[in-house]
């Protein structure tokens, strides 16, 4: 099996006496769409920082395209082709779409202008053309989603990790936004996703790692997943899995 582009073995986090994150083992292919699923506070956004470099973890290790990249800094692992988005969007709202994703151009572009015109390219992949030259703190929610996925995006990642780019949008929005998700990833870059809107993981993702109190308790492409009595429990609560089945069975009767 080719090597995975990123690897990570036995990582663990603790916050005081939580155990955010457990021994988390887990291989990313190259070119893969994937998603990290899990109820609130299991661990998913620390697992992230911990991928990213924004948390060194407390054991394990973790690699990238076969370098030992553990407890490295965020900009290096950007400069290796690994960046990420972050759930709360904060743009520098008084410059412009432009000014903003440019800072993201800027870690591969030597000069301002270069970096704007990279600008330019990366906003229409992500539907920001129009808005190119307006304040990026008028943009709506959706805008905003799609400018930080910009912004990441200009930096020329390898590897993304979206942290709930979806999570605010409407129906509609979210609808608009898969096909730019999956567009990115047909582009060649690999993409791991944290993601509550189970649907999108759906349409998205070929495999899907879940994370409960901090543990990988399943894995598997999204029907696999969701129909694991592990998950079910996680989400829903300790005996769900058992009642839900009696249920099917006495409706079946
Ligand atoms: N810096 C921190 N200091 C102390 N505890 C933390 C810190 N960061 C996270 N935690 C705790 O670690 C656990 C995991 O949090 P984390 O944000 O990683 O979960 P999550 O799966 O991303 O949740 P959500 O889906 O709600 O965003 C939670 O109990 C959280 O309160």
């Amino acid at each position: 099996m080719a090597e995975p582009l990123l690897r990570l073995d036995g990582v663990s986090k603790s916050f005081g006496g939580l155990a955010a994150v457990q021994s988390v083992s887990l291989d990313v292919a190259a070119g893969s769409l994937s998603a990290l699923i899990g109820p609130n506070g299991a661990g998913k956004t620390t697992l992230f920082a911990l991928m990213a470099g924004f948390l060194k973890p407390d054991a394990g290790r973790i690699a990238f395209d076969g370098t030992d990249i553990t407890g490295q800094p965020p900009h290096l692992n950007a400069r290796r082709g690994m960046t990420r988005t972050f759930q709360i969007v904060q743009p520098f709202a008084a410059q412009t779409v432009r000014e903003n994703i440019a800072v993201g151009a800027h870690l591969h572009c030597a000069g301002r202008s270069d970096a704007l015109a990279q600008a330019e390219a990366v906003a229409r992949r992500v539907g920001l053309f129009a808005q190119l030259d307006q304040p990026a703190g008028e943009l709506t929610v959706a805008g905003r989603k799609r400018l930080e996925l910009a912004r990441t995006l200009a930096t020329r990642p390898r590897l993304l990790l979206l942290d709930e780019v979806l999570a605010g949008l409407n129906p509609q929005e979210v609808a608009e936004m898969v096909p730019v998700v999956r567009d990115i990833a047909a582009g060649g870059v690999t993409v791991l996703m944290i993601e509550h809107v189970m649907q999108a993981v759906m349409h998205l993702a070929s495999h899907v790692w879940v994370l409960a109190q901090g543990q990988l308790i399943a894995s598997g492409t999204p029907g696999e997943v969701t129909r694991d009595p592990r998950v079910i429990e996680a989400y829903l609560g300790h005996g769900t899995a058992e009642r839900l089945g009696r249920i099917a069975k006495a409706e079946a009767a």
